[in-house]
């Protein structure tokens, strides 16, 4: 679906998974009132304490799939093997009416992909983990996905992290608290800019 991409400014959090790119975004929420946050649909259930309609929309796999014939999302992936993500435009236009900037948590595709959308009007983020082993460990250690689940995230990793260059800025996320108020400053200037 076409929508106006000159509605108001984004800031796009991209990163393999268990890089901390949702850890430092949900600081940021709790620190610049400006922000708003971008909720996914996703064909997965919800994980743990995650609740519909604040975390993701959990539409399930028919669900999703009619949002795409609707054409109601400006972009979808199958992230990972029958597991479908993306952003409802409705959601841009929302936050964008309430006069904030919308920030995003997708993964590393779909932010490359965002920021063509938007173009000038968005920063895009890349988290940089310290290295391949650090990325490993926060993953294992958040004990949410299964060792096949892991896997298959960490295999797309080498993927990604190659395509940090294409991204407006790389935060290094080595001290997690160093890392926060880097993307603090950073966002905050965009914001203001
Ligand atoms: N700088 C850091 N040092 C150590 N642990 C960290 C750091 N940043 C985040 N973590 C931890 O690493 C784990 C992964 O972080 P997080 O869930 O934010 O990653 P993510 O990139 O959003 O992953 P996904 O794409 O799977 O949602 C979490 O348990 C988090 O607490
Ligand atoms: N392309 C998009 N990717 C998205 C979106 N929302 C989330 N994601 C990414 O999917 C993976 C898996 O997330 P998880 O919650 O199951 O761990 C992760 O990299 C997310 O960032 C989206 O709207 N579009």
């Amino acid at each position: 679906m076409a929508f106006d991409s000159s509605g108001g400014k984004c800031v796009i959090f991209s990163a393999p998974s268990g890089a901390g790119k949702t850890t430092i975004v949900q600081y940021l929420l709790g620190k610049v009132p400006e922000l708003a946050f971008s909720i996914s649909a996703c064909s997965r259930d919800p994980r743990g304490e995650e609740v519909d309609g604040q975390h993701y929309y959990f539409l399930g796999v028919e669900g999703f799939k009619k949002k795409i014939e609707e054409g109601a999302l400006a972009e979808w992936e199958e992230v990972y093997t029958d597991t479908f993500y993306g952003t409802l435009t409705s959601e841009l236009e929302r936050i964008w009416a309430a006069g904030k900037t919308v920030i995003f948590d997708v993964d590393v595709v779909g932010g490359l992909n965002l920021k063509k959308i938007i173009g000038k009007n968005a920063l895009a983020i890349f988290v940089q983990p310290p290295s391949f082993e650090a990325l490993e460990n926060r993953l294992r250690h958040r004990s949410t996905e299964s060792e096949e689940k892991i896997a298959m995230r960490l295999a797309k990793a080498h993927i990604e992290l190659d395509r940090a260059p294409e991204f407006d800025f790389i935060l290094l996320n080595d001290e997690l608290n160093r890392a926060c108020k880097e993307a603090e400053a950073v966002v905050r200037k965009f914001i203001s800019e």
